[in-house]
């Protein structure tokens, strides 16, 4: 894992704000679960991965860890390494959450865009947000913002051969 020190050069804690971006894509194919956000989503086909797949935890993961300057989850959870087969992407992202508050930092907000023609994300949405809010001990909902669109049947994500995601986040420490 990592140490982050984003204290001042004089020892004193400062006000910080960092901005991390994740992107991450997952193929979709028969046999698999759709689990997208950490919430199970009934599909005919799911996302194939060494993990459980969650393409948009991954990305939300990866955006937290950019924002530590900690690199990207291969870089912790490698998928070469039998630990992480059909590892739970959610206790990952769990995992990345206590390295921000390790190194001080609380959730600014976080902003994710699930990129799928299908299935339909809208009924799932409250769901996921619930379950990141939670493992990112957001004090307001409203510090999580899941939405979805379809590539209008355009390129690989169109086609639905896959499902991609992106996310935001900014991480704050210290009063503001
Ligand atoms: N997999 C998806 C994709 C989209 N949505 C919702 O539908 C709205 C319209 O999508 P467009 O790509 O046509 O802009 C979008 O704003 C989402 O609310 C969805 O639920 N699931
Ligand atoms: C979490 C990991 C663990 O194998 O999940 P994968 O399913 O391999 O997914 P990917 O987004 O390709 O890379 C991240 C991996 O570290």
């Amino acid at each position: 894992m990592g140490r982050v020190d984003h204290t001042s050069c004089q020892g004193r804690e400062e006000m910080m704000i960092r901005v991390g971006q994740g992107f991450d894509v997952h193929q979709l194919t028969e046999g698999r679960k759709c689990i997208i956000g950490g919430v199970d989503i009934p599909y005919e086909k799911g996302l194939l991965g060494h993990s459980d797949a969650d393409v948009l935890l991954h990305a939300l993961s990866d955006a937290i860890l950019g924002a530590l300057g900690l690199g990207d989850i291969g870089r912790h959870f490698p998928d070469t390494d039998q630990a992480f087969k059909d590892a739970d992407s959610y206790k990952l992202l769990e995992q990345v959450w206590t390295m921000a508050k390790e190194a001080g930092y609380r959730l600014g907000n976080a902003d994710c865009t699930i990129i799928a023609q299908k299935p339909k994300m809208a009924p799932h949405i409250p769901a996921m947000v619930e379950r990141i809010a939670t493992a990112l001990e957001a004090e307001e909902r409203t510090q999580v913002n899941v939405k979805a669109t379809t590539t209008e049947q355009l390129g690989f994500t169109g086609r639905g051969e896959g499902i991609a995601a992106q996310a935001v986040v900014c991480l704050v420490k210290g009063v503001l």
